[in-house]
C-alpha cells in the first residue's frame, strides 16, 4: 500500500538549508499569544498540580530524565480510565469508505467474529450474518485474495470443530470453497506463492495461541504477513487488546471496519443515546463493583433505575434489607452505597425487587413467593415476583427510551425452575417498543428473551456482547476501535519528513507551539524531532517553521496522539529514543470534565515501542507510573 497521507494536508518543507539561532527564529514565527502565554501557562499548571492531591506526582523544577519505564514496574490504574462523559468515539476508516481501487490487486486479511458466522443456531437472514458476509463478498469482489481469521470455540455441541470444518462451514455460507492455511503454529511468515491456490484462505483457529491474548508484537507480525489492508469485522471484541485486533494495526499499512463492525458502532451508539426522556435502564446481572463506575454513569443520565439481577440482592442489602451473607458479594456494599447516594441526589427512583420466586433450603424444597423484607428467613431467590413486575410496568409506562442490560438471573442451584421473570420483563418491553418508545438490549440473555417474546416489528437497538457496553459505560476507550482511528495514517513518507529518516528519533507529544522541539532540533542535528499536537492550527504554523528556517530534522503532525502514537511511531525506520510529554492536563481533581491525553494506550504504546535505554521526559514535573 502505497498511499501517503499527510495528515494535515501540508507539504512536508524540506529544502535542506540549515537552520541557526532556534531560540529567536522561533519567537518570530510562533504566534505572539503563545509567547506571551507561555510562561504564564506553566506558572499555572504548577500551581494546579499543587492542588491536584492525591495524584501521584512530584515536582522536579526543571526537565527531569526518567529511565526507560520498564514493562514490569507497571502498574495500571485498575480502576477506571474516565476520559470524558461522551464517548469521543474515534473517527474510523471504513470498509464502505475505503477506496474501491486501493483494494485491487491486494491481499487483505478480514478478522470475523466466529459468534456471528459459527454461532450454533446461525440466522442467514439476520443483519448481522448478513453484513458479517457482505464484508468477505464484497472484498472477494474488489480485492485480489481474502484471508480469514477468527477464534472460535474448539467444540460446539459436542462437535469438534477444526479448521477443516471451519473451512467447509465459511464454503458453504459463502458459496465459494474456502482454504485452510497452517501457518501461525508452525511460526514462520508464509510465502504469497502459497495464496496461488485458491481467492480465500482461513487461518487456525485463535484460541490456541497464548500469544493472541497477550498481544505479542512477533504474533502480530506473523499475522500480518503478506497483508496489505487489514478489515476488522468482529466489534464484539472490541473491549479486549489482542494481536489479531488491535497489535496488528502497527504491522498492516491500512486498518478498516468492516460492514458488521461499522453497523455494531452504530448500534452502540443508538443503545447510549440519551435524548428521549423519560429514560429508565433495567439493570440485571451480577459483579456491581465491577460495574461501578458504569451504574454510576447510568443514574446520572436516567431518570429512573431497575435493578432485576444479583445485583438488586447487594442495593437492597445497603438499603438495609436482611440478605443471607451467601447472597452477597465481595466488596459490593460501597458501590451499592454509591448508586444509592447518585439517584437520591438526583431524586430518581431507584426501584429493586419488592418480591421473589424462592426455594427454601429443607428438603423437597418448596417454591413460592416471598416478599422481599423475608428474604433473611432462608429463602432464596430464584425469580422475580409478580408485584416486582407489576411495579416495573408501572414505572416505565410512561417512558421514551429504556435500556435493559444484563440477564434477569439470580445465584441459585435451582435455576432450572422455570417462572420466567426474564420473559415477562421482555413482553413489558415489547409493549413499551410498540407504543414508540426506544429501546435498547444489551447482552446475549436480554437478546435471546427479547427475540423469543417479541411480537412487535419496532426494532430494538441490541447489542449482544454486554462487555463491550460496560466498558464504554465506564468510560474506557475500546482499544479495538482506536486502532482503526481515521487519523491513523496509511503511512508516513519519512523520507519527506527527514533528511536522513535513520536518525534516532525523538518525539514531543503534544507539541503546542513547537518551542521545545525546534530548541532541540536545532541543539541535536544527529537526531530526529516528531511533534504530535492536537490542535491543527498549530501544527501549521509549525510547519510553516520548519519550511521557512530549513530544518531538517524536525516534523510535526496534527493528531490525537494518545490513539495514534502507536501507528505513526512504529512505522519510524530508526531507534526511539526519547519521548517527551510537556505539561500533560493535571488536572486530576476533575478528571470526568477533561481529556486525558495521558492514558493507559498511550503508556502501553510508549513502553512497546521506546528503544532499550531510551528516555521518557516530563517538563516540569514527573509522573511517576508505580
Ligand atoms: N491527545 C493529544 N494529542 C496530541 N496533542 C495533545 C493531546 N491532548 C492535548 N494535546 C496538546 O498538548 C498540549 C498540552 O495540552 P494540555 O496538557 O491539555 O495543556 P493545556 O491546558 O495548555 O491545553 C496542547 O498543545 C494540546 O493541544
Ligand atoms: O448481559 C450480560 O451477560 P450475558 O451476555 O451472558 O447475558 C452481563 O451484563 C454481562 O456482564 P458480565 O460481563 O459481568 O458477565
Amino acid at each position: 500500500m502505497d498511499r501517503t497521507v499527510n495528515p494535515v494536508q501540508a507539504p512536508a518543507f524540506l529544502n535542506g538549508s540549515v537552520f541557526y539561532g532556534c531560540p529567536s527564529a522561533i519567537l518570530r514565527w510562533a504566534h505572539p499569544k503563545c509567547r506571551s502565554c507561555f510562561g504564564k501557562r506553566l506558572e499555572l499548571t504548577r500551581r494546579r498540580l499543587f492542588a491536584a492531591r492525591g495524584a501521584r506526582l512530584y515536582l522536579r523544577g526543571d526537565l527531569v530524565a526518567v529511565d526507560r519505564v520498564k514493562k514490569s514496574s507497571i502498574e495500571y490504574e485498575t480502576g477506571y480510565l474516565c476520559e470524558g462523559k461522551s464517548e469521543n468515539f474515534p473517527h474510523i476508516q471504513t470498509l464502505k469508505n475505503f477506496p474501491k481501487e486501493e483494494l485491487s490487486g491486494k491481499v487483505v486479511m478480514v478478522r470475523f467474529d466466529s459468534s456471528i458466522l459459527l454461532g450454533e443456531k446461525l440466522d442467514k437472514n439476520s443483519l448481522a450474518v448478513s453484513n458479517a458476509l457482505f464484508t468477505v463478498q464484497y472484498l472477494l469482489a474488489t480485492a485480489e485474495k481474502v484471508i480469514l481469521v477468527s477464534d472460535w470455540k474448539r467444540e460446539v455441541s459436542s462437535k469438534l470443530l477444526d479448521s477443516q470444518s471451519v473451512s467447509d462451514i465459511l464454503s458453504s455460507l459463502l458459496r465459494r470453497k474456502v482454504v485452510s492455511l497452517k501457518c501461525l503454529s508452525c511460526g514462520v511468515p508464509f510465502k504469497r506463492e502459497l495464496l496461488e491456490e485458491a481467492d480465500i484462505f482461513l487461518l487456525e483457529n485463535l484460541s490456541g495461541f497464548r500469544k493472541e491474548v497477550a498481544n505479542c508484537p512477533e504474533f502480530s507480525e506473523l499475522l500480518s504477513s503478506e497483508v496489505d489492508v487489514f478489515v476488522n469485522d468482529s466489534f464484539s471484541l472490541s473491549h479486549r487488546v489482542l494481536a489479531s485486533t488491535v497489535g496488528i494495526s502497527r504491522f498492516s499499512p491500512a486498518c478498516v471496519a468492516g460492514f458488521q463492525f461499522e453497523e455494531s458502532l452504530r448500534e452502540l451508539k443508538r443503545v447510549l443515546n440519551t435524548d428521549k426522556r423519560p429514560y429508565i435502564a433495567i439493570i440485571g446481572g451480577a459483579n456491581i463493583h465491577g460495574k461501578a463506575a458504569a451504574l454510576k454513569r447510568l443514574v446520572s443520565e436516567c431518570d429512573g433505575v431497575v435493578f432485576v439481577g444479583m445485583m438488586s440482592l447487594q442495593i437492597m442489602h445497603a438499603l438495609e434489607y436482611s440478605i443471607p451473607s451467601t447472597l452477597l458479594e465481595p466488596r459490593s456494599s460501597d458501590a451499592a452505597v454509591e448508586v444509592i447516594q447518585s439517584a437520591r441526589y438526583r431524586k430518581i427512583p431507584i426501584i429493586t425487587p419488592k418480591d421473589f420466586w424462592c426455594i427454601n433450603d429443607s428438603p423437597g424444597y418448596q417454591i413460592e413467593v416471598i416478599p422481599a423484607h423475608r428474604l433473611g428467613e432462608g429463602w432464596v431467590p430464584v425469580d422475580l415476583g409478580p408485584r416486582s413486575l407489576d411495579e416495573m410496568d408501572s414505572l416505565l409506562s410512561s417512558c421514551k427510551k429504556v435500556i435493559w442490560i444484563g440477564p434477569v438471573k439470580f445465584k441459585s442451584s435451582h435455576s432450572s425452575i422455570c417462572t420466567d421473570g426474564a420473559s415477562k420483563v421482555a413482553q413489558i418491553v415489547d409493549r413499551l417498543a410498540q407504543r414508540n418508545c426506544e429501546i435498547a438490549i444489551v447482552g446475549n440473555k436480554a437478546c435471546s428473551t427479547m427475540i423469543k417474546e417479541s411480537r412487535s416489528s419496532a426494532s430494538c437497538s441490541v447489542i449482544e456482547n454486554a462487555s463491550v457496553v460496560w466498558e464504554v459505560l465506564k468510560g474506557r476507550k475500546l482499544p479495538g476501535l482506536l486502532a482503526l482511528d481515521r487519523a491513523f495514517p496509511f503511512k508516513i513518507d519519512w523520507t519527506m519528513a527527514y533528511r536522513n529518516p535513520a536518525q534516532p528519533l525523538v518525539v514531543d507529544i503534544g507539541s503546542g507551539n513547537g518551542l521545545f522541539l525546534f530548541g532541540m532540533a536545532s541543539r541535536r542535528k544527529d537526531q530526529n524531532f516528531l511533534g504530535l499536537e492536537v490542535n491543527k492550527k498549530l501544527v501549521r504554523r509549525c510547519l510553516d517553521g520548519v519550511h521557512q528556517s530549513g530544518i531538517p530534522n524536525g516534523f510535526f503532525i496534527a493528531t490525537n496522539a494518545t490513539s495514534t502514537f502507536r501507528s505513526i511511531v512504529s512505522s519510524y525506520p530508526g531507534e526511539v529514543v526519547l519521548v517527551s510529554i510537556q505539561c500533560p492536563n493535571p488536572d486530576f481533581n476533575n478528571p470526568e470534565q477533561r481529556w486525558r491525553m495521558v492514558n493507559r494506550t498511550l503508556v502501553e504504546a510508549v513502553v512497546e515501542l521506546l528503544a532499550y535505554n531510551g528516555k521518557v521526559k516530563h517538563w516540569i514535573y514527573h509522573l511517576s507510573i508505580s
